[in-house]
């Protein structure tokens, strides 16, 4: 198992990571997201002893990296596929990690078959494509056998083959009951990946949750209904009846309405009440990328001035604070979409008294004309040697 407890990371004046504590446990593929520049490599890091935390620790089985017993037996990395010397094999590459770390030269051709790069295992690696020196690197992460494995966005640069390759491998190798810790700023590809997810934002934990409670918590359900072309009248017949019913209603752009609030065998009932046929009657949930750019956008540093997604932008209420992020919980409900409610499975979200009628699948709520939103606040306990959280408040620090 890793663990971190009040990890932080200061570069001089620049806070990359902050009072990060989470735990990987064997077993689980375990997602760690964020946006560019979140800190998610430096973390990686400094869990393999490459960079000293400025505050907290963080311990693999119990053990700093650096004083782990056998090192390279226990933990496989893959950071950087590029830190290769290119005028070497890729199987002289291997052998020289391999006779570094006391590992049987025979483990080299092992892993070049698991990677698929048995074929080319005599060509020089400066060669390679981006996906065969990612492949490389997965070797050289797994040429220890090791029970903890740690990969930096490992699908970067494969084909849709090799990201499905990278996907059963990460899953086979929790299955074995390994720990397997992967970063990533691709949600959708989490969401297919992972078991467990922690999503930090600006260096600090925004979510830590399993993927099931990150798609409940995150995925509002709608279901879809669709009245034949050729009767508007019986669309609108049954919007209003759905509406008179307590259903949330919302016009598609193909024509189909869009309901909460009403679980499907009502819906079906309504419509059969009102003599309206249905051409389509189908559950659906939010995605789940929208719901983690939801999650992280008042987190990002990079944007485009003509990225459109920046609409996804919320504003926080006057005088309001961004909530704390809780670990185990994740981020409390700021951004995401409601959760559907307990038996009613494509549940409206409930507006505050008197706020404006809004789409709540367009935005989450918020009201216009507002700040920004900021990165949530220093958690109030940070330990004793952490940075104080009057140091967030300087803008380079909380970035
Ligand atoms: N050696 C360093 N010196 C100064 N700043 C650094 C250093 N390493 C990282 N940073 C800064 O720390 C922040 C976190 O960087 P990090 O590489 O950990 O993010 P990341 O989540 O891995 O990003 P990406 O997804 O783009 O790889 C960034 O603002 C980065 O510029």
């Amino acid at each position: 198992m890793i663990e971190a407890v009040g990890l932080t990371k200061r570069y001089g004046d620049k806070t990359a990571v902050y009072n990060l504590s989470f735990q990987v446990r064997p077993g689980a593929v375990t997602g760690f997201l964020g946006p560019n520049g979140s800190g998610k490599s430096t973390t990686m890091r400094m869990i393999l002893g490459l960079d000293n935390p400025t505050a907290g620790h963080v311990t693999i089985g119990g053990y700093p990296y650096r004083k782990l017993p056998n090192a390279p037996r226990q933990v496989g990395a893959l950071l950087d596929a590029k830190a290769v010397h290119g005028g070497r094999s890729a199987r002289n590459h291997l052998l020289s990690l391999a006779q570094l770390s006391g590992i049987p030269a025979r483990r080299v051709d092992e892993v070049l078959g698991v990677v698929g790069l048995h074929q080319v295992a005599g060509k020089r690696s400066k060669g390679f494509s981006l996906g065969m020196g990612q492949r490389l690197g997965i070797a050289a992460a797994l040429l220890g056998d090791p029970q903890v494995l740690l990969f930096d966005e490992p699908v970067n640069g494969l084909d849709p083959e090799g990201i499905l390759w990278v996907r059963n491998l990460m899953k086979s190798l929790a299955a074995e009951g390994r720990t397997v810790f992967v970063s990533s700023h691709l949600m959708s590809e989490m969401a297919l990946t992972a078991d467990h997810l922690i999503v930090i934002g600006r260096g600090q934990l925004l979510a830590d949750m399993s993927v099931k409670d990150f798609i409940a918590a995150n995925s509002a359900g709608f279901a879809r209904v669709r009245t034949p072309d050729t009767e508007p009248q019986a669309r609108e017949k049954l919007s209003a009846a759905l509406t008179e019913a307590g259903g949330h209603v919302l016009p598609e752009q193909d024509g189909a309405l869009r309901v909460t609030g009403l679980p499907l065998p009502r819906i079906s009932d309504i419509a059969h009440d009102n003599g309206v046929r249905l051409w389509e009657l189908s559950p659906h949930q939010a995605s789940l990328e929208e719901a983690y750019m939801r999650m992280t956008q008042g987190a990002v540093d990079y944007r485009s001035t003509t990225d459109q997604k920046a609409g996804l932008q919320q504003p926080l209420p006057p005088g309001a604070q961004p909530p704390v992020p809780v670990p185990g919980q994740g981020q409390p409900g700021w951004y995401p979409p409601p959760p559907p409610q307990q038996g009613q499975p494509y549940a409206a979200p409930q507006a505050p008294a008197g706020a404006p009628e809004a789409n709540p699948y367009a935005q989450p709520a918020g009201q216009p004309g507002q700040q920004a939103p900021q990165a949530p606040a220093a958690p109030a306990a940070a330990p004793a040697n952490a940075p104080s959280a009057a140091d967030l408040t300087k803008p380079e620090d909380a970035r």
